[in-house]
């Protein structure tokens, strides 16, 4: 029986266009001057330390800093002090009400319900914690965040890799098969597999990559009781 559900963001509870479309190029258009005015700050000091060290250049000034990161941004990079960033430079835009966290209209109603039938609901995002707690906290429904029990970004692995999801099902105190995870992604699906985590695979849009999991096109789709 299903007791918890660990969610993904990004073509699953929320549009791969709110991402790409208006998240991304709002970092990318304030990245720059957001890590030069707040370097000094400790959260931002950190995150650029760390690219310097995935760059492998520990002596590489700001400029060079700023230029990686912008790479990153158009490549769509899980790069771990990017996304730290990011998630940073958004809360700007979520409370200038640049923009709204894009939650579709089956996920709103399903993780409703799922919750007031006593489920434990988790999001694993690549986005980091404080991005997701942003997405969800100023969506378009209003602040959704009471609903999640926990978060996971990619401090605990990467979306792809099992044991990523093994630390998960260690975090969440029940059995592997007692939880169900929603991606967009087959090769997420897999790894989550691999450990016996349950999985549905969400297909919104046409011509997406399918594997061998059960496939829906909404939240509304998703019998429990079949799985
Ligand atoms: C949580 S904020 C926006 C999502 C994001 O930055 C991202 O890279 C999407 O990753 P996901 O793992 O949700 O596909
Ligand atoms: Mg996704």
């Amino acid at each position: 029986m299903i007791k918890a559900i660990v969610t993904d963001i990004e073509g699953t509870t929320g549009s791969i266009h709110f991402v790409h479309q208006v998240l991304f190029p709002y970092a990318k258009q304030h990245l720059p001057e957001f890590v030069r005015q707040q370097q000094a700050q400790p959260a931002v000091a950190e995150q650029v330390a760390a690219v310097k060290a995935e760059m492998q250049k520990p002596d590489a000034d700001l400029d060079a800093v700023i230029a990686q990161l912008i790479t990153w941004i158009e490549a769509d990079q899980k790069i771990t002090p990017l996304k730290a960033l990011q998630g940073l430079i958004w809360d700007t835009g979520y409370k200038t009400g640049a923009y709204k966290g894009h939650v579709y209209d089956d996920a709103h109603q399903q993780l409703q319900a799922w919750r007031e039938q006593g489920l434990a609901l988790y999001i694993y995002s690549s986005g980091s914690v404080y991005a997701q707690k942003l997405l969800f906290g100023f969506s378009e429904f209003g602040d959704l965040t009471p609903w999640f029990t926990g978060y996971f970004d990619t401090q605990v692995g990467g979306k792809r890799e099992a044991q990523s999801y093994q630390a998960i099902v260690q975090q969440i105190g029940l059995a592997a098969e007692e939880i169900l995870f929603l991606s967009d992604v087959v090769e997420e699906l897999d790894a989550a597999q691999q450990v016996g985590i349950k999985t549905v695979q969400l297909v919104r849009e046409p011509n997406m990559v399918v594997g061998e999991h059960t496939q829906v096109a909404s939240f509304k789709e998703i019998d429990l009781s079949a799985i």
